[in-house]
């Protein structure tokens, strides 16, 4: 389960990547990181191939298409190897397309009435997003009160120094960010970086979860 997964990872490196030729070294640098999982987002003309490239090379790496807006670029992300997609808001078409095709779907919130319309989807995780901007972990916890079922993945403004916070709350399973696979350091070709930054992010979740926080490992 997709859902499992991601919340097992805890961290989920959201990526703009320029040229697909860079995919694989990207994915590498992960899988060596001990952190097989990326959101490819569809800001650039070259995701479609990054998608594919990954997928071919790796099929059991974990693959999100993230800052999807259409129902066809759903399609073509599934279709390249994505195995989940992520929106940054709520996009009705994408939705009802992906509960029909029962294709994994963390739509983006930042509101209760975004929150609202989503109820009837039956969708196990939302992203909050843009969570710093939009509220953060003050946010969140009053979210719970009268959402306390549902899980969120934080996305916008997350980095090392506030990650634990975000962890630490009941009603996060896991937390998307470039922070990881900056496009600085994928532009720099430097897959070295990147690699270290996915080790200090895995044990920074290690540490977190041996701390015996809330969130459910
Ligand atoms: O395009 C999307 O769908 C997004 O998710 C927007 C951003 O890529 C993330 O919010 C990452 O934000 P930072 O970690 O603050 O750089």
């Amino acid at each position: 389960m997709i859902y499992d997964k991601l919340k097992k990872m805890a961290v989920v490196p959201v990526v703009e990547i320029e040229d697909s030729h860079q995919a694989v070294p990207v994915a590498e640098a992960l899988i060596n990181a001990g952190l097989p999982v990326i959101e490819i987002t569809f800001r650039t003309d070259a995701a479609l191939e990054a998608i594919k490239n990954i997928a071919d090379q790796y099929p059991s790496f974990l693959i999100g298409a993230g800052t999807i807006s259409s129902v066809q670029q759903v399609q073509e992300a599934v279709d390249a190897g994505a195995t989940f997609i992520v929106t940054p808001g709520v996009n009705i078409p994408v939705l009802t397309y992906c509960r029909d095709m029962k294709i994994p779907v963390i739509p983006g919130v930042c509101t209760p009435s975004d929150i609202e319309r989503l109820l009837g989807y039956d969708l196990p995780m939302l992203k909050f997003f843009p969570a710093e901007a939009a509220g953060g972990v003050a946010m969140l916890k009053a979210l719970a009160g009268p959402y306390g079922a549902i899980q969120f993945m934080p996305t916008g403004g997350i980095s090392p120094e506030n990650l634990e916070s975000y962890l630490s709350c009941g009603n996060v399973s896991v937390c998307g960010g470039s922070w990881i696979a900056a496009k600085g350091l994928i532009q720099k070709a430097d897959f070295e970086e990147i690699q270290k930054l996915g080790e200090k992010a895995v044990a920074q979740v290690s540490s977190i979860r041996a701390k015996g926080q809330s969130y459910a490992a």
